[in-house]
């Protein structure tokens, strides 16, 4: 068969919808079918995909794309193989002997693991957890989702102590599925995917789970074999070559392989991925290490600034807001106004993510007035990742030393004119973006192409996509866009702290008994753990303790004993004064604390008043 006559396809499994796309030797796609699927958000954070829902989108895609591939003079059999990318971290489980999931995905924007991140992060070693795994504790990986399965859900707990228990990545369970299930029990994952689940080697063991649940065996990302076939549908029997995570595979489908070379992707979130070489870099300022790609030999490694909200920021103001019925409706609104008319919106609806890393903030528009209009704040929408994404471009020149001279993008959001111009005129640099669109797809199905051999190395790929690309040059001075991005560092700073304030959270405090407090969380969280509350630190120590004001915002429930390690006890009384209050929550337990204090103090002032005289 000619080159010109040989397809590779790709599956592209993103947060809100799924596509399969069929690429042709040019890496130019000539068949495709995209579908949404259903977004659940049963609790405020909380965040979910039905697994078996993702499989049949997948499925559904592949039969439409090869029908209209089909319609147009093509035959299936010239689709050589077939490459995976996908949402990553979003934690899937299933059963290792019937195949069936056992739980609602939870995906990767998720926040109800945030207790247990608060637990983890009071442990010895968590703050170099970062340099075993490349990731920060926090509720964005895998393993803390997992976690929380196996302590909240009956079915999870149970296949665990049967020892069926099966966790994957969207990668895994696709690979599981589309295999077949349980018959083939094809069970593995990328390096790109698994880099971001902490639920390799000594960080897993870190985080205390023990080895009874089944895991991935974890290939490279572009493999003849060890992804097996598909076994039914349009494409059977067509091999799987290529997997990468949708951000791996958008470095690879922007041909991002010399260090150096980066990528943002505006989808859901929004993610900037610096090749960084056969090295990993530990960053010391936000950023995340993770495997760019690894196609054979050692695995490229990158520095990663990840964005929890970009696209979905859109969607918000479309689907809770009735803004506008199309995502790319919003830039028309936010061209009816010159400006952002002073509303900064830190959209941290999953709290802040790189290089911020705040689990406390909530989703906060800054500078309403009776002058704003929606057309602000869907200015100021667009603005937050553009906001973000110039912080993580400086993080990341700290960490590497290196300064970009161009910024490639793709993804949905870089659809938007507006955004882009925001985005070159706050980086002070060029945003290139391709004509193309797709490069996630074309990463995986680069991936897939490689192992087949449709093309045979990174120079065959130079041509592709290589035309008919905008870029947007900055078009303001630098010192207005550094007062713009002044004001959006105070607005984060202003965001920070509200998780666990009243308002936001059902909570209730069982009252002291025997010198002790419960503090309660919301009813999904298991039932709380008892806090001493210390009755010998001082007052101040207490108060000042950032182990402990952390663990009453998380409700982490530390012990007294792990406070008297951080701050030596002194005799205070203290105690009997904090078994006086009934029916206190945490905020008038740090108010009591502060009257407390701020009465010792005035009596130690009237003390050495009254023996000077
Ligand atoms: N023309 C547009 N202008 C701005 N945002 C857009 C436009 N088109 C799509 N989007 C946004 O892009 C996101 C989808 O991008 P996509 O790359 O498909 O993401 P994912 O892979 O995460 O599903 C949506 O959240 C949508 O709001
Ligand atoms: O759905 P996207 O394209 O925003 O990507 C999701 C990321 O992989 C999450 O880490």
């Amino acid at each position: 068969m000619q080159p010109s006559d040989t397809f590779v396809g790709s599956i592209d499994q993103g947060t809100t919808s799924t596509r399969f796309l069929i690429f042709n030797h040019e890496g130019d796609p000539v068949a495709s079918h995209q579908v949404e699927f259903s977004q659940i958000y049963p609790n405020p954070g909380w965040h979910e995909h039905d697994p078996l829902e993702i499989v049949t989108s997948v499925e559904t895609c592949i039969e439409e794309a090869v029908q209209n591939f089909e319609a147009q003079g093509h035959t299936r059999s010239s689709i050589q193989s077939i490459g995976i990318t996908n949402q990553r971290e979003t934690t899937i489980v299933w059963d290792h002997e019937t195949g069936e999931p056992l739980y609602n995905a939870i995906v990767w924007t998720d926040t109800r693991s945030q207790a247990i991140v608060a637990e983890l992060k009071q442990k010895p070693g968590a703050a170099q957890l970062q340099t075993l795994c490349g990731l920060p504790l926090s509720t964005y990986s895998s393993a803390t989702k997992l976690l929380w399965m196996l302590s909240h859900v009956p079915r999870v707990k149970d296949a665990f102590d049967r020892g069926t228990l099966a966790f994957g990545t969207v990668d895994a369970w696709l690979v599981y599925r589309l295999n077949g299930g349980v018959a083939a029990n094809v069970f593995v994952s990328d390096s790109t995917n698994a880099s971001r689940t902490i639920t390799i080697r000594r960080s897993w063991t870190f985080l205390g789970s023990g080895g009874k649940v089944h895991l991935p065996r974890i290939v490279p990302s572009s493999d003849a074999t060890a992804y097996g076939v598909v076994a039914s549908g349009p494409l059977a029997q067509v091999p799987i070559m290529g997997c990468l995570g949708d951000q791996s595979a958008a470095l690879v489908g922007q041909k991002g392989f010399s260090p150096g070379m980066a990528k943002n992707t505006y989808g859901t979130g929004c993610f900037l991925l610096y090749n960084v070489g056969d090295k990993p870099v530990f960053s010391t300022h936000g950023l995340l290490a993770t495997v760019a790609y690894h196609f054979g030999g050692r695995p490229i490694y990158a520095l990663e600034g990840s964005i929890a909200v970009a696209g979905s920021g859109i969607k918000f103001l479309q689907n809770n807001l009735n803004f506008f019925q199309e995502s790319k409706e919003v830039n028309d609104l936010a061209y009816s106004v010159q400006d952002n008319g002073g509303c900064v919106f830190v959209t941290a609806f999953s709290g802040l993510f790189a290089p911020y890393w705040i689990d406390d903030a909530k989703g906060t528009i800054f500078g309403i007035t009776q002058y704003t209009q929606k057309g602000h704040i869907a200015r100021a929408t667009l603005e937050a990742t553009c906001f973000q994404t110039k912080a993580i471009l400086d993080a990341m020149e700290k960490d590497s030393g290196h300064t970009l001279s161009e910024l490639a993008v793709d993804g949905g959001m870089s659809n938007s004119d507006l955004a882009m111009q925001t985005q070159a005129d706050l980086i002070s640099i060029p945003v290139y973006r391709p004509k193309m669109r797709e490069t996630t797809a074309l990463g995986a199905a680069i991936a897939a192409g490689l192992a087949v051999g449709l093309w045979h190395n990174f120079a065959e790929l130079r041509d592709i996509n290589r035309s008919g690309g905008v870029v947007f040059e900055p078009q303001i001075p630098r010192q207005e866009s550094a007062a713009k991005f002044g004001q959006w560092e105070k607005a984060v700073q202003m965001s920070r702290g509200w998780v666990g304030s009243k308002s936001t959270e059902q909570k209730e405090v069982v009252g002291p008994k025997n010198g002790t407090y419960a503090l309660a969380k919301n009813p999904d969280l298991p039932p709380p753990k008892v806090v001493q509350i210390p009755d010998t630190p001082l007052v101040s120590d207490m108060v000042k303790s950032s182990t402990y004001i952390a663990a009453v915002k998380e409700r982490a429930y530390v012990s007294v004993k792990e406070i008297e390690a951080t701050y030596p006890p002194v005799r205070t009384g203290l105690g009997s004064v904090l078994c006086d209050l009934d029916d206190a929550d945490e905020e008038d337990l740090f108010m009591e604390l502060r009257k407390v204090e701020i009465l010792q103090r005035l009596r130690k002032l009237r003390k050495r008043q009254s023996n000077s005289y």
